[in-house]
């Protein structure tokens, strides 16, 4: 599915948060929203999925103008992965995964038992059938946020907005998270710091800064080592990757010497 947000302004506390922003992703798209913090990517994805109120502008999920809709709606056709998961939520981990079912509930509550084996099936997919009648207190992060994405997954989203999706995960669970969301075939919109992850796993990247867009396009096109000096401050060596061909970025503090034997 298809989605177009257009000339985005939002205001929080009577700041400017986002000003013009434009973001349009195809469908089955992945894309990365990268920039430093405070940039205004969470209050992007916010705005799309109809948790943030822009001031200015317009939000498509295919001809779904998300702000003129209800939230049950919206939650028909995206699902998100937030930074903030309930940790005191006193569910087992099933049940949490079956919440991602609500937005399709009937009145007469039909569907449960194939409610069941959806939630079981999105739990095998990101690795955690073995927590299933854990408690979700319990959990570690990062099994938390592997069981959270399974919740989104059984929302059968079309759209699926993540928010730094790789916090708390060791690095193993951060590959098969972002090659899951690859694998889905649906259009992904992705908050990340990891410029190289960002680079391996999306199609195109919108790089932000004080809530504008600075540039977007193809990760080549848009992490130059000037780019990224000039947003984030930080030097850059870009690299390829010997196995896959994608961008590898060496970052250094910008007055880190250069060894001898290198310079
Ligand atoms: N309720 C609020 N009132 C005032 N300012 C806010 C509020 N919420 C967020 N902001 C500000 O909006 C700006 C954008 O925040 P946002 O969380 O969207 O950035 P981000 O790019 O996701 O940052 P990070 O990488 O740190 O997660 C920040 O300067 C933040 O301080």
């Amino acid at each position: 599915m298809k989605v177009h947000a257009h000339d985005i302004g939002v205001k929080l506390s009577g700041h400017p948060v986002l000003s013009g922003v434009d973001l349009d992703v195809q469908p089955g798209e992945v894309v990365g929203l990268l920039g430093p913090n405070g940039s205004g990517k969470s209050t992007l994805l916010r705005a799309i999925y109809r948790a943030v109120r822009p001031y200015a502008g317009t939000v498509h999920l295919g001809d779904l103008d998300v702000w003129a809709s209800s939230p049950r709606a919206v939650a028909r056709r995206s699902a998100v992965l937030t930074q903030d998961n309930p940790t005191e939520l006193e569910l087992t981990v099933l049940d949490v995964v079956l919440l991602g079912r609500v937005p399709h509930r009937t009145l007469t509550g039909r569907g449960h038992r194939e409610d069941t084996a959806l939630a079981l099936d999105c739990l095998a997919q990101v690795g955690a059938s073995h927590l299933e009648q854990r408690m979700l207190p319990t959990l570690s992060g990062g099994e938390r946020q592997r069981v959270m994405l399974a919740r989104a997954l059984a929302q059968q989203p079309k759209v699926l907005l993540l928010d730094e999706p790789t916090n708390h995960l060791d690095i193993a669970h951060q590959l098969d998270l972002l090659a899951l969301v690859r694998r889905l075939g649906v259009t992904a919109i992705i908050a990340l710091h990891d410029l190289t992850l960002a680079a391996a796993y999306c199609d195109r990247l919108v790089l932000l800064n004080e809530g504008r867009v600075v540039t977007a396009g193809p990760p080549e096109q848009v992490l130059t080592p000037e780019r990224v000096l000039s947003v984030y401050g930080v030097a850059c060596d870009v690299l390829v990757h010997p196995r896959t061909g994608r961008l590898l970025l060496a970052l250094t503090q910008t007055d880190t010497p250069v060894k001898e034997s290198i310079a």
